[in-house]
């Protein structure tokens, strides 16, 4: 591993009304590597994710990526940094049903004023990572639940991220399904070098991480593979 984490979270505390969701909650992330993120339901992990992501605000601790403070930043910055440098897969519902699966892979490339030949053409070459070249013409409601999350995996690394956040991408997904788009998702991150934080409560899709962190009550505790 390189000397400096990519992302650091250093003691957050996160509360909504009068329920604390993260309370003193501190991990890092070292660029390229895929970190489980553990713990029963309502333990915090979301949470964890969406200040890790910047897409919530501590109420106090700090978040660093690559050294810059999210908190110090504007909504503006934030969210540009999330186009450029952060892809997102979540459980279900991600992909706009009006597009076809290439125009939706495509998409954040437009956002970030691609062309659409050049937008549609890396698309697909992400699609056929993906082992879904086949659905390039279909529309989500038109493909099954493991396809649509591949399609999600390629729109999530289709501009090249420096982090994966994936809050239980497989929850939604029956074990063999789970197991596929976990093995895509994790070799797609490995040959871009793109670290992924990835949610989950199931320890079979927690075994593709490089290391595990375990959330209770708010608060972390690493555990390292010992293979
Ligand atoms: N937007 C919100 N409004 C109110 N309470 C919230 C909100 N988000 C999370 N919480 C509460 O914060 C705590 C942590 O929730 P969080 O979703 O982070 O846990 P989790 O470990 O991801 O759970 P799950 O595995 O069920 O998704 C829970 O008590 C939850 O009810």
């Amino acid at each position: 591993m390189t000397a400096a984490p990519l992302l650091e979270a250093d003691d957050l505390h996160r509360s909504f009304g009068a329920t604390p969701a993260l309370d003193g909650a501190t991990m890092r992330v070292w660029p390229g590597e895929v970190v489980a993120v553990m713990g029963s339901s309502g333990s915090g992990k979301s949470t964890l994710l969406h200040c890790l992501a910047g897409i919530l605000l501590p109420d106090s601790g700090v978040v660093t990526y690559g050294g810059r403070d999210l908190s110090a930043m504007s909504e503006t910055e934030r969210s540009a940094l999330r186009r450029t440098d952060f892809g997102f897969v979540f459980q279900f519902g991600q992909l706009v049903p009006e597009l076809t699966c290439l125009e939706n892979v495509a998409l954040p490339l437009r956002l970030e004023r691609i062309r659409r030949g050049e937008a549609e053409r890396r698309a697909a070459e992400w699609l056929e990572r993906l082992e879904v070249a086949d659905l390039a013409r279909k529309r989500p409601g038109e493909t099954s639940g493991g396809q649509a999350q591949r399609v999600a995996v390629a729109r999530a690394l289709v501009t090249r991220p420096r982090v994966v956040f994936a809050d239980e991408p497989t929850g939604a997904l029956d074990s063999l399904n789970g197991e596929k788009v976990m093995r895509l998702l994790t070799q797609a991150a490995r040959e871009t070098a793109a670290a992924v934080v990835l949610v989950t409560h199931e320890a079979r899709v927690a075994g593709y991480s490089d290391r595990e962190v375990v959330v209770r009550d708010g608060r972390t505790r690493d555990l390292t593979r010992a293979s």
